[in-house]
């Protein structure tokens, strides 16, 4: 099947990880009977550098005509001094805007084999299976004024939160659909003890239950659910947040996992192409080192297989060899621990493509 992936590495590590995604994807092209056009553009500190401007229309052109996307990860210190509407970030939260991506599926799920590389006890993250669905295109990031300004005569700044009912109720049917597909729960989390927003986000999230009576519905605090994350996080199916406290507790959640390095997402349109990306950022601590930990950006382009392109075997061919390379004991630096090989992120993109091949040719000498 044709298909044409716009490609944006961004910044950082970005571009090593994206490359590891591609690798991989270039074996199910070489496997399958599948030919995808890779377009690569700029966005994040990178575009800055070139074009002037961290989203250019170009690229923003190119992904709209694009089947789906993927991308890296955007910032760094280098373009942290810009102004607002330079930084990498805003390229970013502008290619969300830009193609409608409101929903921003996370999952979390518990990798039996990196128990150890977490800080938290087995007996607390065993069979852990959540989605974060956390919404991407409205909230603080987005509202206006976002300024600096005088309160009072003193120097101040503000930041908006806002969101309409239509914004809170696409992404909560979004999260009650998928609810319905795994084991039967939402769990919102708001602070609706404190934000108008969030009581608009409670009374949206018990209107809709209705519709879905096979699925419970669970309200939840966030401060409190920062806790029960780490300290009971079986509980949760699917969590349903808005955009800054998703953003937050979905970095949480890789926690449970063993590093952010693990989390992957897709971000999704209505209509149009979806954007698929690793949760973490652009790691400026770790970049260029051939260090970083590319399963995160390797489980996104799974993702983006089942779900863009609806390549079920693909993605599980993918997600199964991720499985097999980290029961054999090999490990980016990030989820090293005693007993186990610690590889290059190179070395590990090599020992997912072995796995595939080699689950490829098991099923071929049957
Ligand atoms: N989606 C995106 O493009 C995002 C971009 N950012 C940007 O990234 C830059 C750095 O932000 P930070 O707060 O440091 O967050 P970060 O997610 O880049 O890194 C946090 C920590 O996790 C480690 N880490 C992240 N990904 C890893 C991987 N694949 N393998 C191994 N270790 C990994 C880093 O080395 C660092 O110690 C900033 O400019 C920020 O704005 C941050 C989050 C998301
Ligand atoms: C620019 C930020 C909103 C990126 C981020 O932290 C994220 O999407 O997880
Ligand atoms: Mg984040």
């Amino acid at each position: 099947m044709e298909k044409k992936i716009a490609v944006l590495p961004g910044d950082g590590i970005g571009p090593e990880i994206i490359k590891g995604a591609i690798d991989v994807l270039q074996v199910i092209e070489a496997k399958f009977d599948h030919s995808f056009e890779y377009n690569y553009a700029n966005i994040g500190g990178s575009a800055f550098d070139e074009e002037g401007t961290p989203l250019s229309d170009k690229t923003i052109a190119l992904c709209k005509s694009s089947d789906a996307i993927m991308l890296g990860a955007v910032g760094g210190p280098k373009w942290d001094a810009l102004p607002v509407s330079s930084r990498p970030e805003q390229g970013l939260l502008r290619i969300r805007k830009e193609l409608n991506l409101f929903a921003n599926l996370r999952p979390t799920k518990y990798f039996p084999s990196l128990a150890p590389a977490s800080p938290l006890r087995q007996e607390v993250i065993e069979n852990v299976d959540l989605m974060m669905v956390r919404e991407l295109t409205g909230g603080i990031y987005f509202g206006t004024p976002s300024e600096r300004t005088t309160i009072g005569g003193k120097a101040g700044a503000v930041d908006t939160l806002l969101y309409t009912k239509e914004e809170i109720n696409l992404v909560l049917k979004k999260a009650f659909e998928i609810a319905k597909t795994r084991s039967k729960k939402v769990t919102s989390v708001d602070k609706a003890n404190v934000l108008e927003s969030s009581r608009l986000w409670r009374e949206c999230a018990t209107e809709m239950a209705v519709q879905y009576p096979d699925v419970k519905l669970e309200h939840m605090l966030v401060d409190n659910a920062a806790m029960q994350l780490i300290s009971n996080p079986r509980q949760f199916d699917v969590v349903v947040t808005e955009n800054m406290f998703g953003d937050i507790l979905s970095d949480e959640a890789s926690v449970l996992t063993g590093s952010l390095g693990m989390l992957a997402s897709a971000s999704i349109s209505e209509a149009g192409p979806s954007l698929y990306e690793p949760i973490h950022g652009s790691a400026p601590d770790i970049a260029g080192q051939n260090i970083a930990n590319p399963l995160a950006t390797i489980l996104s382009a799974a993702m983006m297989l089942r779900i863009s392109f609806e390549m079920e075997q693909e993605a599980q061919l993918i997600e199964n060899a991720v499985d097999a390379v980290l029961n054999k004991g090999y490990r980016t630096k990030d989820i090293l621990s005693a007993d186990t090989t610690l590889l290059t992120t190179s070395q590990m993109v090599e020992q997912v493509k072995a796995e595939m091949m080699a689950a490829l040719e098991t099923v071929e000498a049957r």
